[in-house]
């Protein structure tokens, strides 16, 4: 453990915005660009942001994990823009505020191509500093709590360095997240980006992808279908579970606050794999079988968010218990599903 508080500090002034924001008679909105608003967080976080009618927003995805029917209800709208590009591309547009999601976020998603994943989270990255190097723009980076790696502390506060397999399966994403945060923090310093970190646990909501592959959402779709609940051994693994507008509302804070983290935006209520699959189990269909199958290399034994920090600085914390949050997701899946709740 070490203290990293005086990372936070630059010699450099931030870059101008455009003069537009200093004409006196032009009274622009906030310009937002969302990368990754196209998958599960990003496109809730679209929802809240065009709640404010002072908000432009403008997606960019690449739609390998999210899709463009989680912005219908948007498309169209005069304040909403969509771009099909991929963010290890260059993008060059004119925007205040970044917030920067794109990066496959479900295992088996970024370990299909891991190269593809380190280069979205590495060059990736780079492009979304450069855009806000160039047009004085502040980004949020969202971070993870996979940066902890196995932890060996528990639980995990900001100031806990990690406990990373570099070479591991795991590593395109984890270690791709670690240098993501070192950029953010490289730009700040060396040219006086306004930056943003937060360190995202396990989130649960609708809209996941039903085939997505992360535990809540197989654990309902498999109990929706009547199939066993596949717990990977040894099923007393941990995660803390935080509910999607808990979490909107943690990253516009941080977005909107003074400090530039790393922030732990998570629900601190943990459980194990075999209790969660027990509470799917009783709140969704009590007659299904719960079957040990086989882990992943390198899955992390345990995992809970220390949020004083998000306390003290954002005064933040989730509100949704998990038991409230998972009827609100079933209602969602049984929808998409065809399954209708039996009476
Ligand atoms: N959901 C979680 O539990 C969780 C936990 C920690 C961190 N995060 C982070 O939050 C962010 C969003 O996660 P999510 O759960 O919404 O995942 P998601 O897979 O639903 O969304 C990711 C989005 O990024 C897009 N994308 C991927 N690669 C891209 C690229 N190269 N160019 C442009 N777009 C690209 C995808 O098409 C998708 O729309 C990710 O950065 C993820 O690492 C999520
Ligand atoms: O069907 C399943 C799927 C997963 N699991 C277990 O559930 C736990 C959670 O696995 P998930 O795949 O949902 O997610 P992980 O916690 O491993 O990684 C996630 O962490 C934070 C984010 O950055 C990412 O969204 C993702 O990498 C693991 O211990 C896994 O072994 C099951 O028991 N059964």
């Amino acid at each position: 453990m070490a203290n990293n508080g005086e990372n936070q500090t630059t010699t450099k002034p931030p870059p101008l915005p455009s003069p537009l924001r200093f004409s006196k008679f032009f009274q622009s909105n906030m310009r937002i660009l969302v990368t990754g608003g196209a998958g599960f967080i990003g496109s809730h976080l679209v929802d809240k942001l065009m709640e404010n009618e002072k908000n432009e927003v403008i997606v960019a995805d690449n739609y390998f994990t999210g899709s463009k029917d989680n912005l219908k209800k948007w498309i169209g709208h005069p304040r909403f823009e969509l771009i099909r590009h991929d963010v290890t591309e260059p993008l060059l547009i004119e925007v205040d505020q970044i917030y920067h999601l794109a990066c496959p976020a479900s295992p088996i998603f970024y370990k299909y191509n891991p190269v593809k994943t380190i280069k979205t989270n590495v060059i990736g990255t780079l492009n979304m500093l450069g855009l806000a190097k160039r047009v004085g723009a502040r980004i949020l980076l969202t971070s993870t709590s996979e940066v902890y790696g196995d932890p060996l502390i528990h639980p995990q506060p900001e100031t806990y360095w990690g406990n990373v397999n570099p070479i591991g399966v795991r590593s395109c994403y984890d270690e791709g997240k670690r240098v993501a945060e070192t950029l953010m923090f490289d730009y700040h310093r060396q040219h006086g980006i306004q930056i943003r970190i937060a360190r995202i646990f396990n989130t649960y909501g609708p809209r996941m992808n039903i085939d997505d592959g992360r535990v809540v959402s197989n654990f309902i779709a498999q109990a929706l279908r009547g199939e066993p609940l596949t717990v990977q051994k040894p099923g007393t693994q941990t995660r803390s579970f935080c509910y999607v507008s808990d979490m909107v509302d943690g990253l516009i804070r941080l977005m909107e606050g003074e400090n530039t983290g790393p922030v732990n935006i998570g629900n601190p209520g943990e459980f194990t794999m075999l209790e969660l699959a027990e509470t799917v189990k009783e709140l969704i269909n009590p007659e299904i079988e719960i079957k040990m199958v086989e882990n992943t290399p390198d899955d992390p034994r345990q995992r809970k968010p220390d949020i004083s920090k998000a306390k003290e600085l954002l005064g933040w914390e989730p509100k949704v218990k998990l038991r409230d949050g998972l009827p609100l997701m079933e209602e969602d899946f049984r929808s998409r599903l065809g399954v209708p709740k039996r009476n």
